[in-house]
């Protein structure tokens, strides 16, 4: 097992990059530390699948290093890179039995039966397939395929990383979260590196200790769930992790106060450095309340959708939508309220950058 950096690593498929735009991978810079369990989160398009075959060195970048410990294995074939891979769809062989299956990479690599043995018994026992071990894989359902493929990714001790692309779209949706939390537990028994590729947030903040999301080529942010739902470094982030997103609203800045349609908005401190003009308040809807004592946002109730622990409701304020979840009594469609913001939660946005930053204990 090893530290992996990937540094200075640019990727274009045109031969003859001109600019950003041609690149696929724009600038990573990024280090997976040994042991850690990571997800790789974006839309379709963001260039994760890129990424991955650079780390499984199915490409090879068009610019920078990629290095295993203090290894450079840029232009390592995948052979060479002590990899595990279980990929969207099971990869196992049907005609031979759940035990061979499991046991195929470590024969593959010459190892002892008596270590097979021990390896193959204790991954079967952590996925919980001990009872299927004589079974022919042809014969299971295929998410029992998709746990074993995930047991053959695990099986070696030997390996840097293990890559996981996202491996539950075969899965029934009611199964998924079983395999979700058991992978979970998988990564905190074994220790290996471990990089999950999704584009669902749900898959990535439950298996990860740190996410890494990536938008249009670029990492905007690597942070632990609790970092990206709090401080969204960027826009982009605010809106794919959390459901709703984070309200994002039009402002204006002067002097380092933002106004939303006229009426000054409280940030959590202060936003230094940000020149006067357009700029974005981001909120998350989980801190937008209506105000009982008739201060605050003047909006307008458009949508309210119970979704059972809490309702969701959308308004319009000054032209734009905002999100506020609540629990309890919520106003009915067409009513007009006034919303208050959690001062502490309230943060300012430029460029889609995160240009506020917490008031100073005094
Ligand atoms: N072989 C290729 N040739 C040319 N362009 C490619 C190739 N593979 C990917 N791209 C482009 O590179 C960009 C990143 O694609 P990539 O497949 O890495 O994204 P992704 O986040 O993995 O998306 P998905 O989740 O849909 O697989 C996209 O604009 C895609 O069209």
């Amino acid at each position: 097992m090893a530290q992996i950096t990937l540094s200075n690593l640019r990727h274009s498929y045109h031969p003859n990059p001109t600019s950003d735009a041609d690149y696929a991978l724009k600038k990573i810079d990024l280090t997976w530390e040994d042991g850690g369990a990571y997800a790789l989160l974006g839309p379709s398009g963001c260039g994760k699948s890129t990424l991955l075959n650079i780390i499984s060195g199915l490409l090879v970048p068009s610019e920078g290093k990629i290095l295993f410990g203090d290894q450079d294995v840029t232009s390592l074939p995948p052979a060479q890179r002590n990899i595990a891979q279980v990929f969207q769809f099971p990869v196992i062989y049907d005609t031979m039995t759940v035990y061979d299956n499991l046991a195929f990479p470590l024969r593959n690599r010459g190892r002892d039966e008596d270590i097979v043995k021990q390896r193959v018994t204790a991954i079967a026992e952590m996925l919980e397939v001990t009872d299927m071990l004589n079974t022919r894989a042809a014969n299971l359902s295929p998410d029992n395929k998709q746990k074993i493929s995930m047991g053959r990714g695990l099986v070696r001790q030997d390996v840097n990383v293990v890559m996981f692309d996202e491996p539950l779209t075969v899965i029934d949706p009611h199964l998924k979260w079983k395999l979700r939390s058991k992978l979970k537990e998988l990564h905190q028994r074994v220790k290996a590196t471990m990089i999950y590729v999704t584009h669902d947030q749900t898959e990535a903040l439950t298996f990860a200790d740190k996410v890494v999301v990536m938008q249009d080529g670029e990492i905007v942010q690597m942070g632990t769930p609790v970092e990206l739902f709090e401080r969204p470094a960027h826009t982009f982030v605010g809106h794919f992790i959390g459901s709703p997103g984070m309200n994002v609203l039009p402002c204006n800045v002067k002097g380092g106060a933002a106004f939303f349609g006229g009426e000054q908005v409280s940030l959590e401190g202060p936003a230094k450095d940000v020149a006067d003009g357009g700029a974005e308040v981001g909120i998350r809807p989980e801190f937008v309340s209506i105000a009982s004592n008739g201060q605050g946002v003047e909006a307008v109730v458009r949508k309210v959708a119970d979704v059972g622990r809490h309702k969701v409701v959308e308004a319009i304020a000054h032209d734009s939508r905002i999100h506020a979840i609540l629990e309890g009594e919520a106003p009915s469609a067409g009513e007009a309220v006034k919303l208050q913001f959690k001062q502490s939660q309230t943060r300012l946005y430029k460029d889609g950058w995160l240009a506020s930053s917490p008031e100073e204990a005094a």
